[in-house]
């Protein structure tokens, strides 16, 4: 069984169509990448899955649940990390888990509170009131809220936007150790260098529809291929080479060219050519390409 199913989901706001059929199935223990430009619909379906807002159309099931009908099983599995940081002021972080507890049901959650308090670097701050960290440690409380029940399904919206380097380190070594025992993750993100290092598989979402969903691996080898940069001391860069440019509508940068080479097989006929037409290479770099050339191919139209 998935651990989500998201089956023809729509959504509009007014004329505007968030979200315009998305289907796609996330499986218990995958690390699961949402990715999409802003406004692609991401955190209207994160708010769908996690009960805050109504699908016009479709369903989602977390573990067999629907989202809807059965909104007390799915709110137990799932623990959301929101964008926004919302808190009430006046409680310590301590007091705040605690009470986000006992929203659950849970009694004598201290041994879990403080391991989380632990691994997200909290336990310093167990003490103070919400109202005085800074905005950092408040999206650590945040992270550290969502967890508080153990839930099975992570979903956390776009959890490092702004925040500094340890913070994201802290974060993904303790979502990835909860990732390995088992947990299913979904995040999203706009920093795609951090969706390649940790998402297994991601979907891409453009104007409220999934326009990839692929192993990360596979859609790096299928659409980016690699790349080869060249500086040229002397000589002119021959026209039968020209259709190997990324950006042949462009003009050179300085003596620079980037060609599209798919397998280190090509190098060589290039090199030749360059040769025969008295090209002298000044420096070459063979560059792997990464999600970030994918995004951009995708949401560019061109596959
Ligand atoms: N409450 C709302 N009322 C009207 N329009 C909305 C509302 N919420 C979202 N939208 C619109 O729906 C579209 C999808 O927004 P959404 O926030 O889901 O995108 P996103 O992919 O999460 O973007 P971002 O990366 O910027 O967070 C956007 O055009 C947005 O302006």
């Amino acid at each position: 069984m998935a651990a989500i199913q998201i089956n023809q989901v729509e959504k509009s706001y007014r004329a505007l169509k968030a979200l315009n059929g998305v289907s796609l199935a996330i499986e218990e223990g995958e690390f699961f990448g949402l990715l999409g430009p802003n406004g692609a619909g991401k955190t209207t379906l994160i708010s769908i899955l996690a009960g805050l807002n109504r699908a016009d159309a479709g369903s989602i099931k977390v573990h067999g649940y629907d989202v809807v009908t059965d909104y007390r099983q799915t709110r137990k599995l799932l623990g959301v990390v929101p964008q926004e940081l919302v808190f009430d002021p006046f409680f310590t972080v301590r007091e705040t888990l605690r009470m986000q507890s006992g929203y659950y049901g849970l009694k004598n959650n201290d041994a879990w509170i403080d391991e989380v308090m632990h691994h997200l670097d909290l336990t310093g701050k167990a003490d103070a009131n919400m109202r005085a960290l800074s905005g950092g440690m408040k999206r650590r409380v945040l992270v550290a809220q969502a967890l508080v029940h153990k839930p099975p399904v992570i979903v956390l919206d776009e959890p490092t936007a702004g925040v500094d380097v340890e913070l994201r380190q802290t974060l993904w070594k303790f979502i990835s150790r909860l990732n390995r025992e088992g947990h299913t993750v979904v995040l999203t993100t706009h920093y795609l260098e951090e969706a390649q290092a940790l998402c297994n598989r991601v979907a891409m979402l453009k104007a409220g529809q999934v326009v990839a969903l692929d192993a990360t691996s596979t859609l790096i080898k299928r659409i980016a291929g690699s790349q080869m940069v060249l500086r040229i001391a002397s000589g002119t860069f021959p026209d039968e080479l020209k259709n190997l440019l990324l950006h042949p509508e462009e003009p050179a940068f300085g003596n620079q060219y980037t060609l599209r080479v798919n397998e280190y097989s090509d190098v060589e006929p290039i090199l030749a050519k360059l040769r025969l037409s008295g090209v002298v290479i000044e420096d070459m770099q063979l560059q792997q390409a990464d999600l970030e050339d994918v995004f951009i191919q995708i949401m560019e139209g061109e596959k």
